[in-house]
């Protein structure tokens, strides 16, 4: 395995600025996930690192050499899209010895054998060697497809969106076996998606693109608790951060400059409106109580402006109700959307509310 670095890498097509003065090492071993909008430059970033784009300025280096002018073949990356892109008339042995058998890379067929054989056993599909990829379920064949770049041993893998097209289920079930694999392999990943709670559970670190800038990387933990502004803290969290101007509620702490206060569902403290909050709780009303199952998205309204806070689905609540909200520590932004270091907070964050169960 090695170390990717993008070093001010820049590419533009046409008028479009698809990847802006990008600067980014994934060390080795790492899993760094590009999380953005549509547009914001992921598929490009991995295409320039994969020699299948070049950039107009800066360098990528994989293992420590400059790339440029090294075509696709010579970087020892293996790409994982989000199409299948199997072989159909080839069993799934066949696929997955595909890589191995090419020129480039020939070895002998005992080897190959061994080699799919353990990649197969990973990926939990030992017993479908025979079956034409085509006789396989959308799991199965995202497995194969994924086990293709896996056989390789090449110093990058590159993945774009790999679990996208499959449903909730098996995206689940693939999500923890990539962490497995990964960590068995202690590969080198570059890996695109749209979806936050693979970019939470998989990633080493996260880099938030918008529009071809890299606006943050750090840590799932740093990157949801400390975004560095507005947009990045809108990336990340379910349901989406609450974004309210200053003076809306109550919040001790935030320095004279915030303008805006974002407060996610466990920055609000919720209770019943008897004022056994306490003074900084205000009123708000229950527009709408959205049951999703293990827990319910509770819809409010106060001061003319919309929240939704996670609940207990089994909290008497319904649509026209008025209930209390306090912000408990809350991230606070100036008038650029930066965000700015609020006070520490006099009281602990709020765990368990008689209206909400503790967040895990
Ligand atoms: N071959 C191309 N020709 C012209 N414009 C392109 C090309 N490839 C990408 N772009 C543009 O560059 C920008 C970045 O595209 P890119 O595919 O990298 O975004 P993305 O973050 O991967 O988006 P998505 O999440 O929708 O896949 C977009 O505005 C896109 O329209």
């Amino acid at each position: 395995m090695a170390e990717v670095a993008l070093d001010a890498v820049s590419r533009r097509y046409g008028s479009t600025v698809a990847v802006d003065d990008l600067s980014l090492t994934v060390g080795d071993g790492e899993l760094v996930v590009l999380l953005g909008p549509t547009g914001a430059g992921k598929t490009t970033t991995l295409r320039l690192v994969a020699g299948l784009e070049r950039p107009e300025s800066g360098t990528v280096s994989i293992g420590g050499l400059p790339m440029d002018g090294v075509p696709p073949a010579g970087r020892d990356v293996a790409f994982v899209f989000q199409q299948f892109s199997l072989y159909p008339h080839l069993t799934v042995f066949d696929n997955l010895a595909f890589p191995l058998r090419s020129p480039l890379h020939r070895q002998p067929e005992p080897a190959i054998r061994a080699r799919v054989e353990e990649i197969a056993a990973l990926l939990r599909i030992g017993h479908k060697l025979g079956n034409r990829a085509t006789r396989l379920s959308g799991g199965e064949m995202q497995r194969v497809a994924i086990g293709r770049a896996l056989v390789r041993r090449p110093a990058v893998y590159l993945m774009d969106e790999p679990l996208s097209a499959l449903d909730a289920k098996l995206r689940a079930g693939l999500r923890l076996e990539l962490k497995r694999i990964k960590d068995e392999l202690g590969a080198t990943i570059l890996y695109v998606t749209h979806d936050q709670i693979e970019a939470m559970t998989l990633a080493t670190r996260i880099g938030v693109l918008d529009r071809g800038r890299l606006l943050q990387v750090g840590t799932p933990r740093e990157v949801y608790e400390r975004p560095r502004s507005v947009q990045v803290a809108a990336r990340l969290g379910t349901p989406a951060i609450n974004l309210f101007p200053a003076g809306l509620l109550p919040a001790p702490g935030a320095p004279p400059a915030t303008r805006t206060i974002g407060a996610r569902t466990e920055h609000l403290r919720l209770g019943p409106p008897d004022g056994s909050l306490g003074p900084n709780a205000r009123p708000a009303l229950v527009r709408r109580v959205e049951h999703l199952g293990d827990q319910s998205y509770l819809h409010l309204e106060t001061g003319g402006h919309a929240l939704v806070v996670l609940a207990d689905p089994h909290a008497p609540l319904r649509a026209g109700d008025t209930i209390a909200v306090e912000l408990v520590a809350p991230l606070c932004f100036d008038a650029a959307g930066e965000r700015i270091e609020a006070a520490p907070p006099a009281r602990e964050p709020a765990a368990a509310t008689p209206l909400r169960r503790a967040q895990p």
